[in-house]
């Protein structure tokens, strides 16, 4: 079956910096794949590059078989984003943003109303209604950024750091929304740098380090017997020592 999200050969250079090395991944269709990495581990870079917002020096993204860079039109048409930095109108009300992204992608007035007031009301930012988004709080901005990713009903959702400054019952709403997505035939590929988030949510996971794929499978398959906590320090640690501590805050 076409992965809904394949990879391959993925590279950026920014300056001396390789962030992403010639990086392969699959997200097969009706997997919810968590992507783990350090900070700087190259997972932006890949995401972005991943959905066509920032262009690869090298390698192809394909969504469900759809080029990226020689078919975007119909590759963005079946990816919902919420990239890093989410860039919003900053001048309309949630609700506003929502309409105006809906009607862009094509979709009709009552469906876009419909499902704006749905969404909004589900992450509970139908009380801030007249609050314009550059007054949003990061949280808010979040759930703003993930309704836009969802208002077209897309078939794979890529969400950099989806629950980052997200208060605990936004996030378990969020979850919901997730698996619901999921047991619907959608697919999802999110980063994330909470082990226990990925753990609780998602099915497979690849581990990102120095932009290339260090351990990727269902989540079993990565972490064994072990926590994915531990599997990811050994992978990813091992190579600057793991764990060191501060020896002049002892007492
Ligand atoms: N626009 C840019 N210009 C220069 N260097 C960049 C740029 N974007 C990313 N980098 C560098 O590329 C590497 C990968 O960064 P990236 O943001 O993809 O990592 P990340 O895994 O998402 O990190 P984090 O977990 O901290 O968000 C880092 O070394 C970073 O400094």
């Amino acid at each position: 079956m076409t992965p809904a999200l394949r990879l391959r050969g993925l590279t950026k250079r920014f300056g001396d910096t390789l962030a992403v090395d010639a990086l392969d991944l699959d997200v097969p269709q009706g997997s919810f794949l968590g992507l783990v990495g350090q900070n700087g581990a190259g997972k932006t870079t890949t995401l972005s590059m991943a959905v066509g917002l920032l262009r690869p020096d090298g390698g192809s993204a394909t969504i469900f078989g759809e080029d990226v860079w020689s078919a975007p039109g119909r590759a963005k048409a079946l990816v919902g984003v919420l990239p890093d930095g989410l860039a919003l109108p900053e001048r309309l009300t949630g609700r506003e943003v929502l309409t105006y992204l809906g009607l862009l992608r094509g979709l009709d007035r009552d469906v876009v109303a419909r499902r704006a007031a749905e969404l909004l009301s589900l992450l509970e930012l139908d009380r801030a209604d007249r609050t314009l988004v550059i007054e949003y709080s990061t949280g808010m901005r979040k759930k703003i950024g993930l309704a836009t990713a969802l208002l077209h009903a897309p078939r794979l959702l890529v969400l950099d750091e989806p629950f980052e400054a997200v208060d605990p019952v936004s996030a378990a709403t969020i979850k919901t929304i997730l698996r619901g997505f999921v047991a619907g035939g959608g697919s999802i590929v999110l980063s994330s740098h909470v082990m226990a988030l990925v753990e609780q949510l998602c099915d497979h996971v690849a581990v990102i380090d120095e932009g290339r794929v260090a351990a990727a499978g269902t989540l079993d398959e990565v972490r064994g017997e072990r926590s994915l906590e531990d599997t990811f320090v050994e992978l990813v640690g091992g190579r600057d020592g793991g764990v060191r501590e501060l020896s002049w805050l002892s007492r």
